[in-house]
């Protein structure tokens, strides 16, 4: 039996991540829908380590983090999956890219990795989680795929958007302007089923 999903109320919402990226993309998002957006990062939580084995066990991890402080909260976990690469960087795509964030070096470490192979098909996950103080979560998972092309091209994205280009397409998510790829990324596919169920 599927549970009744619970939906979003309150006006101030957490989003629990520490990706200026992400914090932009996820208020772009839901904008129509909250009054007033925090960061877990302005509310002084600490970043938790990501122990989880899939995206949304990671998600829900941040998520639950930042909702123990009070408010609801989201959470984004994301990635790169090759399946060329046996389905890295997948969760681990940010720690590829080091402490530094250095994505130049861990689009370098895809290309290695894909060297001498036919198959530059590649998927974009993306988990979003929403959690309430009380422990209550609501979970979705949103897909994006496309192809890996070498050199990177295009500075308006961040991560991996430099290599990729998405399906029907000729410019990677670094060439393309925000406000389309928010229309047809993972996270665009994520935030209508999140939408869908909590905030409408
Ligand atoms: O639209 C995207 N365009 C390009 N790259 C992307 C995208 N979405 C995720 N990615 C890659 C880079 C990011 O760093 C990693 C997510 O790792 P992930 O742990 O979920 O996020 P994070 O550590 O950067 O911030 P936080 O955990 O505080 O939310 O996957
Ligand atoms: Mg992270």
């Amino acid at each position: 039996m599927a549970s009744i999903p619970r939906r979003f109320t309150g006006d101030t919402l957490v989003i629990a991540s520490h990706n200026k990226g992400k914090v932009r993309e996820i208020a772009d998002l839901l904008g129509p829908y909250v009054r007033t957006f925090t960061t877990a990062g302005e509310l002084g939580l600490p970043e938790p380590e990501e122990t989880g084995t899939t995206f949304i066990a990671n998600a829900e991890l941040k998520a639950r983090a930042a909702a123990a402080a009070g408010h609801v909260a989201m959470a984004d976990d994301s990635g790169l999956v090759v399946p060329a690469l046996g389905g890295d960087p997948g969760i681990y795509s940010a720690r590829w890219a080091g402490p530094e964030k250095d994505f130049a070096m861990a689009m370098r470490k895809v290309e290695e990795g894909l060297a001498g192979k036919t198959d530059r098909s590649a998927c974009f996950v993306c988990a979003l989680t929403l959690a309430w103080p009380d422990g209550h979560v609501e979970s979705v998972e949103g897909r994006c795929s496309g192809t890996l092309v070498w050199p990177p091209r295009g500075d308006k994205g961040f991560g991996y958007d430099p290599m990729f280009v998405p399906d029907g397409f000729d410019i990677t998510f670094g060439e393309m302007e925000p406000a389309r790829k928010h229309e047809m990324s993972h996270r665009a596919d994520a935030f209508r089923q999140l939408v869908d169920r909590c905030f409408r």
